[in-house]
């Protein structure tokens, strides 16, 4: 079997938040299960290929998601991995150009891919910022999905969507009243967690790993990872919990 490609769209623009994370865990997932992987990194310059396993997309600023949607609007290959339903995440500002449109800063509506069923308007009020917790509604996530947020657009989903999970407690998630967090459409699942989501979540990674390479091998978690992991979750997971009166 010839190696899995994880294509990562457009760092330079959708970097802002450390999500090309998300990318480097899926390579290294398949990698840790003997499986050879590659990142495939998809710069301003380059087209973007039809034939990826697997598709990532970061957050961005207002400006910079501007310039990703004029980019990835007419892009052939990722047109047709999309129509495809490859699995693809699309964090935040990816989410967003994914969608319909949505909403710039200076009030100017931006078309997005049209291939989530989403739009995204200013929320209004304060920045939407802070660590969240959420309950998945999707088939094979067990445990919540946590993350960081950081957004002022509010995304509503239309019938052709459905949400990722639903926000438990503090934290806005997708920022409308029915308190929806992400969106699943397609081969794509969306979300407004940074993180990187995947790192915060290795079951959402491997989820998306199965939907590309079918049933996975056990993982051998290398010796320090769990302890670690419990290290780096100490300070936040209290605060969040408490938060979310969990
Ligand atoms: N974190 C992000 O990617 C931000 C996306 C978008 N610029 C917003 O504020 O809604």
């Amino acid at each position: 079997m010839s190696d899995v490609d994880v294509v990562l769209l457009l760092p330079e623009v959708l970097g802002t938040y450390g999500d090309a994370g998300n990318a480097a865990v899926l390579a290294a997932r398949l990698r840790w299960r003997g499986i050879g992987a590659r990142v495939v990194t998809v710069g301003w310059a380059d087209a973007v290929p039809a034939d990826g396993d697997l598709y990532v997309l970061g957050g961005g600023e207002d400006a910079a998601q501007v310039l990703a949607a004029d980019r990835l609007r007419d892009s052939i290959g990722l047109r047709r991995a999309l129509g495809r339903d490859a699995p693809t995440l699309a964090v935040c500002a990816g989410l967003q150009v994914l969608g319909h449109w949505f909403t710039v800063a200076d009030g100017s509506r931006v078309a997005g891919l049209g291939v989530l069923d989403v739009e995204t308007r200013p929320g209004g009020g304060p920045r939407r910022i802070g660590d969240v917790l959420a309950d998945p509604l999707v088939p094979g996530l067990a445990g919540p999905l946590a993350g960081f947020e950081n957004h002022g657009g509010v995304t509503t989903l239309g019938p052709g969507a459905a949400p990722l999970a639903r926000v438990r407690g503090a934290g806005a998630g997708n920022g409308t009243a029915d308190r929806a967090e992400g969106v699943v459409g397609g081969g794509i699942v969306g979300t407004y967690l940074h993180g990187p989501v995947l790192a915060r979540n290795p079951a959402l990674a491997d989820l998306l790993l199965t939907r590309a390479v079918g049933e996975l091998p056990p993982l051998q978690v290398p010796d320090g990872i769990p302890t670690t992991t419990a290290a780096r979750l100490g300070p936040v997971t209290p605060d969040v919990r408490r938060r979310a009166g969990a």
